[in-house]
């Protein structure tokens, strides 16, 4: 049996002040670094060590992860970061208040944007200074990779292939994974992993700062998921 960890980084300034998110590089909180380090102790009280780390560019998900390999003395171990698992590109929303957006479209309207698979938020123009293109992180990016916008299906499309070509590699030759990634990158994989049709993926809600363990047959198929407490 192979067992692999996801974690959603802990809360974020953005977070806490209810704003659209994204691909916005937005520190940590007060209180995500307590869930992080709170993550850490949970990990730890069940003897969990890791041989691999994943993260995105995104400093709130690199940073809790930092934080957990720090406390478990596990900051010599090889870690990817990679825009492949960074949260959905929130496009046009990014940085704007959730609830005052809300009362602007309605909130069936935010609702959709949100957590419908299919319906993408409006889009950035490529002038915009959230535009991706403009920041040197993703200076690797081809034109057609760098979003305007992502609905959950334009996520899992590129978090998929990550999986299949750097993550299940990892897993299959018995390393231990710790990925700490986003809600949505993680919705996304978490979609593949268990098979969930788009209402079931609608619903999934995952917290922040709480380690999520897969366990896995040898050839990766889902035997059972839980949070660590
Ligand atoms: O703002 C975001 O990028 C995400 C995660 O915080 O929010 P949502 O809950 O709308 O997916």
């Amino acid at each position: 049996m192979k067992k692999l960890v996801l974690i959603r980084h802990g809360q974020s300034v953005y977070n806490q002040e209810n704003r659209f998110t994204g691909w916005t590089d937005v520190d940590l909180s007060e209180q995500g670094h307590i869930e992080a380090k709170k993550a850490a102790e949970i990990l730890k009280k069940h003897d969990y060590n890791f041989d691999i780390a994943f993260t995105s560019l995104l400093k709130r998900a690199i940073k809790t992860l930092h934080i957990i390999l720090e406390d478990l003395d596990h900051l010599w171990i090889p870690e990817y970061k990679s825009w492949h698992l960074n949260e959905r590109f929130y496009g046009a929303l990014q940085g704007l208040n959730k609830a005052e957006t809300a009362e602007k479209y309605g909130a069936e309207q935010v609702y959709k944007w949100r957590r419908a698979p299919d319906e993408e938020p409006p889009k950035l123009t490529r002038d915009d200074e959230r535009f991706p293109g403009n920041d040197l992180r993703y200076q690797n990016l081809k034109l057609d990779e760098l979003p305007l916008s992502e609905n959950l299906s334009d996520t899992i499309a590129r978090v998929l292939p990550f999986w299949n070509e750097s993550i299940v590699p990892a897993i299959s030759k018995n390393e231990k994974v710790i990925i700490s990634a986003h809600g949505n990158s993680l919705r996304a994989l978490i979609k593949y992993l268990d098979n969930l049709s788009n209402e079931e993926v609608t619903a999934l809600e995952i917290p922040t700062g709480i380690p999520l363990v897969y366990e896995l047959e040898d050839d990766l198929k889902k035997i059972r998921h839980y949070y660590l407490e």
